[in-house]
């Protein structure tokens, strides 16, 4: 996970300048019925978090993302706000590039736009999502009154696209993992300071399996504030469906000499539409990776 300072241009971008989008919740929306099968998971939801009995202590407008503007088909609850995620989308899109063209760049990967191209390269039919969560305040006084006022605001999970990055309200409540050891389950919560002058860059599944575990997905999740409501809007990158998720090539032979064995992949291959269909059926918190994770090559037994 990558702090970014917010960079000028961006400052003038309506939803970045008044985050207020408390107002726009709810008002007019068709909402996301989870229970139906094969329904759109776009629009307002509450309180749900997919298909498969999660629940965490908000409300939320989840927006499809049609190449470089909020889909067509996806609900919006006023022209305005739609006019305003357009724009915020496109700034996402920039620094999308900018992140995912430096991580190429970073880890000697030609060309510099291998990773962002998947993303927001032009025409690419890429998996892009814009989801703005509303955390109302949950005061401990409530937490045995109001039906799902728990400190649970969203559980625990890791993001499954390449990249996602966010952006809240100076209202505290995400928090990261460090060390995580999914298999052993002892995360040790890390609070990251709500910073409205900033963009929080988290690294998804399908980068993780890219870099072959050289960047690894966080696993994060947000906790209710007591006093004050939390918003936040993260716009996720995804790969168009068909995309094989498998480790860059130019990472698994990079450096090997002639003669010498190169990097094996750490993972079974997908494509982004099976990962993306496996996520839907898993429950949120969930280590959605370790399916696809090869088991390690025996070890010779010398005394064979
Ligand atoms: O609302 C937040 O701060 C984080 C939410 C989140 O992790 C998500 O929507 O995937
Ligand atoms: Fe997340």
């Amino acid at each position: 996970m990558v702090v970014l300072a917010k960079p000028a241009a961006l400052e003038q971008i309506s939803l970045v300048r008044s985050p207020s989008v408390e107002d726009n919740f709810g008002a007019g929306l068709p909402v996301v019925d989870l229970a139906a099968d094969g329904a759109s998971p776009f629009g307002y939801g509450s309180k749900r978090i997919g298909r498969n009995g999660d629940m965490g202590w908000l409300e939320y407008l989840l927006l499809a993302i049609d190449g470089a503007s909020l889909s067509r088909s996806s609900p919006a609850p006023s022209s305005s706000l739609r006019d305003a995620a357009n724009e915020y989308v496109g700034a996402m899109r920039g620094m999308a590039r900018t992140v995912l063209e430096m991580v190429a760049e970073g880890l000697g990967v030609a060309p510099r736009g291998a990773l962002a191209d998947m993303v927001v390269g032009d025409g690419a039919a890429s998996d892009q999502i814009l989801r703005l969560n509303h955390y109302p305040p949950c005061p401990p006084l409530l937490q045995n009154l109001m039906p799902n006022c728990s400190p649970t605001g969203f559980g625990e999970h890791t993001d499954p696209q390449l990249i996602s990055i966010l952006h809240s309200n100076s209202t505290s409540g995400l928090q990261v993992a460090l060390h995580h050891d999914a298999d052993a389950g002892d995360h040790q919560w890390v609070t990251v300071p709500p910073d409205p002058a900033s963009f929080l860059v988290i690294v998804g599944d399908s980068l993780q399996v890219m870099t072959n575990g050289r960047m690894r997905s966080v696993r994060h999740r947000v906790v209710a504030n007591k006093l004050k409501s939390r918003v936040s809007m993260i716009y996720f990158g995804g790969p168009p469906l068909e995309q094989r998720i498998a480790p860059l090539r130019q990472l698994l032979v990079a450096g090997v000499g002639d003669g010498e064995e190169e990097e094996q992949s750490r993972y079974e291959e997908f494509t982004w539409g099976e990962y993306k269909k496996a996520a839907y059926l898993s429950r949120l918190g969930d280590n959605r990776l370790a399916p696809f994770h090869r088991q390690p090559p025996p070890v010779a037994n010398p005394l064979a």
